[in-house]
């Protein structure tokens, strides 16, 4: 049977892929589409049509789930918040145990998945784009199809965020679209609020106006101009601090962090501390290398296990701020400047702590792995793909002990894993 677009069908889904979508299958041919859970029935529009599947968005769905918590939204960034919370671990460890398999080929030996009671406004990072329209409007993506729609309340927004951008589209500001072009809202547990505006030039229509309103705005600690690269990333390397402090410190318990608008730190912290916690678990005593240590917040809080970190971090600000951070904690501390692969060759630890960007662990870095032996290694990893194809490699040498979900982001689809390996 031929298929085309526009067409219309009816589907059961057998099960939920790990981007979200319903897989169901009409005359051998696959068929997906977002938001349809497992036994759930629907007319589904086909949008797309491949050689091998088809590409189907819900028209209507005739039978709902149990497991349905709401309406399926569109909005890509709560690509799983139709499903109950509860099942979106299941969701979780189902996918991870699937890649493992296919991947390693054997059975994964799955830890219980790290969560938090938090599973709404957890987000203490969120950027909005500016819609194409002379006087300013924020908005973010749907998903099928991909399409920036102007958006007031987002759900997963800290509550100091949700405040802030509330107000910020209340103001009535001409704008030039083609140079203006996110805000980026970053909030602590203080409810302070860092704003970066993100534009490919330096001036831009509008620009004073917003800073103007914005630095009034009560929980706005610090406002920067952060020049946009190229279409594809959003910030640049380039930020100019326009009011305030280009700062915002993070206090939990005995952690204490700083970070600027470009620094990586992990945006639901409830989850991120318990992560952490977990790793500290794994140690006692030994010497560690922290490798990809951003401004420091894994090494610093496993410092108390350890009898020494050595941290490993290429960008030359997140250095200056774990330095910062130094005296606020006790224990032996030494931070190495310079590229992984380079950097780790030269040093030796018991164990190694590794939490890489998306693109996982250079090549040569995973020979020079397989080489040191470490006593165990604690992989924490924001990408399923590269972390099984570097656990290939490394498993010449290194053993699974543990392999942990951690529901990092609640109500998307996206995974975070931690890893323990041992020689
Ligand atoms: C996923 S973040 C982890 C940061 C930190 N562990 C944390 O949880 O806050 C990855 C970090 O690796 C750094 N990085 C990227 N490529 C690197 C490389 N080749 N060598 C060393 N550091 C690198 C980035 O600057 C970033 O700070």
């Amino acid at each position: 049977m031929e298929y085309k677009i526009n067409d219309i069908l009816e589907v059961t889904a057998y099960e939920v892929d790990r981007f979200g979508q319903g897989v169901s299958k009409v005359d051998d041919i696959i068929i997906f589409t977002p938001g349809l859970l497992k036994d759930e029935k629907a007319q589904v529009t086909i949008i797309d049509v491949k050689s091998k599947f088809l590409q189907a968005k819900i028209k209507k769905l005739l039978t709902t789930s149990p497991e349905r918590k709401t309406m399926t939204s569109k909005l890509g960034a709560l690509d799983l918040y139709h499903l109950k919370d509860d099942k979106q671990n299941d969701w979780q460890a189902e996918i991870t145990a699937k890649e493992f398999k296919r991947s390693l080929g054997y059975e994964a030996p799955l830890g219980e998945v790290i969560q938090s009671e938090k599973t709404l406004n957890y987000r203490n990072k969120v950027v909005y784009h500016v819609l194409d329209d002379e006087m300013m409007r924020l908005g973010l993506y749907t998903t099928t199809p991909i399409e920036l729609v102007e958006v007031h309340t987002f759900i997963l927004n800290s509550h100091a965020i949700q405040r802030c951008i509330a107000k910020i589209q209340q103001q009535s500001i001409k704008v030039d679209p083609k140079v203006f072009k996110h805000i980026m809202l970053r909030s602590n547990e203080k409810e302070e609020v860092l704003v970066t505006l993100v534009a490919y030039e330096k001036e831009f229509t509008g620009l004073k106006e917003l800073v103007e309103k914005i630095k009034t705005f009560k929980e706005v600690v610090g406002i920067t101009l952060n020049i946009k690269p190229n279409e594809k990333t959003i910030l640049g390397n380039e930020s100019y601090t326009l009011y305030g402090k280009n700062e915002l410190t993070f206090t939990e318990g005995s952690l204490k962090l700083k970070i600027n608008d470009r620094s990586f730190m992990q945006v639901n912290l409830p989850v991120m501390i318990k992560t952490y916690e977990r790793i500290a678990s794994e140690i006692n005593g030994e010497t560690v290398i922290d490798c990809y240590s951003g401004i420091g917040s894994i090494g610093y809080f496993i410092g108390k296990n350890a009898k020494r970190i050595v941290m490993i971090e290429s960008n030359k600000e997140n250095i200056k701020m774990a330095n910062d951070l130094k005296p606020y904690y006790q224990g032996s501390f030494e931070i190495r400047s310079g590229l992984a692969e380079q950097v780790l060759p030269k040093l030796d630890a018991e164990i190694l702590v590794i939490d890489p960007p998306r693109a996982g662990l250079h090549k040569s870095l995973l020979t020079v792995l397989n080489q040191k032996q470490f006593k165990k290694i604690i992989y924490l990893s924001c990408e399923l793909n590269t972390l099984t194809r570097d656990l290939k490699v490394l498993r010449e040498t290194y053993k699974l002990k543990e392999v942990i979900p951690v529901r990092m982001f609640p109500q998307t689809t996206s995974i975070e894993t931690l890893v323990i390996l041992e020689r």
